[in-house]
């Protein structure tokens, strides 16, 4: 290492725990009280500094609960240098590592209310973070949560503070927009304000977090696999309306409409906006026993590996958490990722491509039939299945007269034909994987 190791003659550097565009983070151990910390350092020689501001936002945020605590700052050679609370997983690395990627609504409701509040907080004290990213929020180490304080500090806390900017002047009044302003924040969550060149202000920061609460369910953002900004803007023109709320609890619609009513200057409703998720988190029936997906044992979390879409998880808590209300069980069930299919087909016609076809799509391509169309198509296996009964068991009888249903016959005739030797069996379309088929929908 070019830089010292012991810090101040006192922080020992142990391993490095991040990297980002604006510095590296590493775990310190403090020789004085034996604990660890976390430190954030920036070269010198760097043309853009962060730290700075990253430092002052940092030290006014000390009462936020939301927050890391500020240990001290310092310079050395080659280095500027933060050292903080040291925390623990960010919400992108623990949110990777859940089955499909994606959290339960129980946990993305229960992190949604922390969240709120955490930017609210930055807010307070003047700044509008502009890079709200799930790796931009960091849970507390459980024994830091420890405190003679009164006020318990959050698990969920904001982090990096490098892009923010004062909104509001010395006088508390707010700051003029400028005309044209450079793109800031991260391309994937960035508001379409911030792709238009627009100065931000509050309501951008929760329409990013918006952004994160789709992606936290869905398991990814309908431009996940774009690259470039100006592609990214263009589907989010497109689908920034309601219609990026289907298929979510109805609560998430109107998260949508309070953010979209927001003007530059508008303070947002944190206190409606968390008792939105709140009421959700009740409606589905969790509670304060609900855990977070990380703290449900393996075992059970195959339960939720299995399952192809929000719904499932959800039931999967349910199982779990042993409720049994059949009014939220139905609820659960509106949670289909329509979304993102919808969403995949316009990239897919806006660039000329087409993705190849993951499992999970062909899952929820099913699950979203309705239940009609589910009910019908059981119905007509059970006459598919009664007719191969009839057709093993050689009795006389015409599919005309079980069925008026021409796609039925169609498969029909195809199936006699593959009886008589008439139609060579391949594996897309064989009578075995009819019978399959009947079997999975009836057993
Ligand atoms: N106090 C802390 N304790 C533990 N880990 C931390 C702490 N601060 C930051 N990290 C980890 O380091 C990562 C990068 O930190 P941070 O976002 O502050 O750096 P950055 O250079 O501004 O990153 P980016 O360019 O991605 O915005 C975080 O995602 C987090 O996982």
């Amino acid at each position: 290492m070019t830089f010292e190791t012991l810090l101040k003659g006192r922080w020992k550097l142990l391993h490095k725990i991040g990297q980002g565009g604006f510095g590296e983070i590493y775990c310190v151990y403090d020789l004085d009280t034996q604990q660890k910390a976390a430190v954030k350092m920036e070269r010198i020689d760097r043309n853009k500094r962060a730290l700075r501001l990253e430092i002052a936002v940092l030290r006014k945020l000390q009462n936020s609960r939301f927050s890391a605590k500020f240990i001290c700052c310092g310079r050395n050679q080659v280095h500027n240098y933060l050292i903080m609370e040291l925390l623990g997983s960010n919400l992108s690395s623990l949110r990777k590592k859940q089955p499909q990627r994606r959290f339960s609504l129980a946990t993305t409701l229960k992190l949604g209310i922390q969240m709120i509040s955490s930017i609210e907080d930055v807010h307070e004290v003047g700044f509008i973070h502009r890079d709200i990213k799930a790796s931009n929020f960091s849970l507390r180490i459980p024994k830091n949560m420890k405190t003679r304080n009164p006020i318990k500090p959050a698990y969920c806390c904001i982090i990096d503070f490098g892009l923010a900017r004062k909104y509001i002047n010395s006088e508390g009044k707010l700051r003029e927009p400028r005309e044209e302003v450079g793109f800031r924040g991260t391309a994937r969550y960035a508001s379409t304000n911030s792709h238009e060149g627009k100065e931000l202000s509050r309501r951008d920061d929760l329409w990013s977090l918006l952004y994160l609460f789709v992606e936290f369910l869905e398991g990814s953002l309908p431009w996940e696999r774009l690259k470039e900004k100006e592609e990214i803007y263009k589907i989010k023109k497109k689908f920034t309306n309601i219609s990026m709320c289907n298929g979510l609890p109805e609560e998430f619609a109107l998260f949508y409409k309070h953010i979209e009513s927001l003007e530059y200057e508008d303070k947002p409703d944190y206190q409606y906006l968390r008792r939105l998720l709140n009421t959700t988190y009740k409606r589905y029936g969790y509670d304060v026993n609900t855990k977070y997906d990380w703290e449900i044992p393996q075992e059970d979390l195959q339960i939720i590996r299995k399952s192809p879409s929000v719904t499932k998880s959800f039931d999967s808590q349910i199982a779990l958490t042993g409720t049994t209300n059949d009014q939220s069980r139905s609820q659960g069930k509106k949670l289909v990722s329509a979304f993102s299919k919808e969403y995949i087909g316009e990239i897919e016609k806006m660039n000329n491509i087409v993705f190849p076809k993951s499992p999970k799509s062909k899952r929820s391509k099913s699950k979203s039939k309705s239940q009609n169309s589910q009910k019908r198509e059981k119905k007509n296996n059970n006459q598919k299945k009664s007719l191969l009964g009839d057709i093993v068991n050689n009795k006389d009888s015409s599919f005309d007269e079980k069925t008026n249903n021409v796609r039925e016959i169609n498969e029909f005739e195809k199936m006699m034909k593959m009886i008589n030797g008439d139609e060579k069996t391949d594996t897309s379309s064989s009578l075995s994987d009819d019978i399959g088929k009947c079997c999975c929908v009836i057993f």
